[in-house]
């Protein structure tokens, strides 16, 4: 209560600088990225512009490197002269000093977007460079963007006094997943009776930065359950668009779905479905379709976000754990076939008494994924739960 009126607070103060820097990478505008000893200019690979660079080079000390996630500069190796490829353990970052000829907006875009066309120059090639200060600060940045994992940085020149650009923490960007997620709270509550659980209510929760809210749909009384020691049944959801709303079938979440109401409902007259602003597995919608491509050209889902620079699975679990301590829910029983859900959530607190499996029978375009989450996501089958 009341966390929005209090900006004096350095927690929300902090969010709401990274949520600004946030929107301003989306449009293509370069911040400031400091700590105690250094301070960058950075911007987004995918949306910097000319104006963005000319306003990058007026600031720096030197010319702007491009950031790349690890795995992103793994898939693109024939674009790094292979002396310069990384070798041996993942570092943070890795750096490319480029031509001047590369140092513009569609090379590169086409060094971050595997599915970005453009025609590079050619005989041009970058030279590896150490990771600069700030290197994994300035890439978190672009993830909690749900931009592309790149960025074109460089140190600021010195005698500057204060650009006019917005100014942004590294510690507060490297605490803000935690932080944005401990400081959920619910906003807003109604009945909604469903097709499949008549007894619904919808409870909405914010997180003090003011970003995008994730949604309990509680059914029947789990709380009271709950308040006598019991361990509802929950499952959590992370938003899908194209098989929630459209009925994709590359996945199998909107059956997933409907069956999760219908069973927590049927099965066991109440329970909670945490449905989580996570699309994706946290990478968003825009980077799924990049990924879909990726599938199509045929890589499977965990190697397609890894080609983009995300990893496997960006979901952060603290979030369902705080909307369910919000609600009063300290033990579960979780509908899941996925051992990183019962896991994330141990790991935040959460007592985790059981384990319900939710499987869908492939429809025969998704058998493929599902074989993909079974062999290298570790999803267990159901035996005897399983429908
Ligand atoms: N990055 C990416 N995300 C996908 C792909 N297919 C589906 N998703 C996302 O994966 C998520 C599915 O999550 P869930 O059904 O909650 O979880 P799960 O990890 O499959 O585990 P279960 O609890 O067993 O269903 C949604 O956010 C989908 O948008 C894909 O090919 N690539
Ligand atoms: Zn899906």
């Amino acid at each position: 209560m009341g966390q929005t009126d209090t900006p004096a607070d350095p927690l929300v103060a902090g969010l709401r600088a990274v949520h600004r820097a946030v929107a301003e990478l989306r449009r293509g505008t370069p911040v400031l990225l400091r700590d105690e000893s250094h301070g960058v200019v950075m911007a987004a690979a995918e949306t910097v512009g000319a104006g963005g660079l000319a306003e990058i080079a007026a600031l720096a000390r030197v010319a702007p490197l491009l950031l790349l996630a690890p795995s992103r500069a793994a898939a693109i190796a024939p674009l790094i002269p292979p002396a310069l490829r990384p070798a041996g353990e993942e570092p943070a970052a890795v750096a490319l000093r480029l031509p001047p000829a590369l140092l513009e907006p569609a090379a590169l875009r086409s060094y971050a977007d595997p599915t970005f066309e453009s025609l590079l120059p050619p005989g041009q090639r970058p030279d590896r460079a150490p990771a600069p200060p700030l290197a994994p600060a300035a890439l978190a940045l672009a993830k909690l963007a749900r931009l592309l994992p790149a960025v074109v940085m460089a140190p600021l020149r010195e005698g500057l006094g204060s650009p006019d650009l917005l100014a942004v923490a590294a510690a507060n960007v490297l605490a803000y997943p935690v932080d944005a997620a401990t400081s959920l709270r619910r906003v807003a509550e109604a009945a909604v009776p469903l097709e499949d659980a008549a007894d619904a209510r919808i409870i909405a929760f914010r997180a003090a930065d003011g970003g995008i809210e994730h949604l309990a749909i509680v059914i029947g009384r789990p709380e009271e359950l709950a308040a006598s020691g019991g361990a509802p049944l929950v499952r959590l959801h992370s938003e899908c668009f194209t098989g929630d709303l459209l009925g994709s079938l590359r996945c199998d979440c909107g059956p997933q779905l409907r069956r999760a109401i219908a069973r927590i409902a049927q099965e066991e007259g109440g329970g909670v479905l945490l449905y989580l602003a996570q699309e994706g597995r946290g990478i968003g919608l825009v980077n799924k379709l990049r990924a879909y491509r990726l599938q199509d050209a045929g890589l499977d889902t965990l190697d397609a976000n890894r080609a983009l620079g995300w990893g496997a699975d960006e979901r952060n679990f603290l979030v369902a754990a705080t909307m369910l301590e919000q609600l009063g829910i300290g033990r579960v029983r979780v509908m899941t076939n996925n051992p990183d859900k019962l896991a994330g959530l141990a790991a935040c607190g959460v007592v985790v008494e059981g384990r319900v499996a939710h499987e869908i029978a492939p429809n025969g375009v998704n058998d493929g994924y599902l074989a993909t989450k079974a062999a290298r996501f570790g999803h267990l089958l159901a035996p005897q739960d399983g429908n």
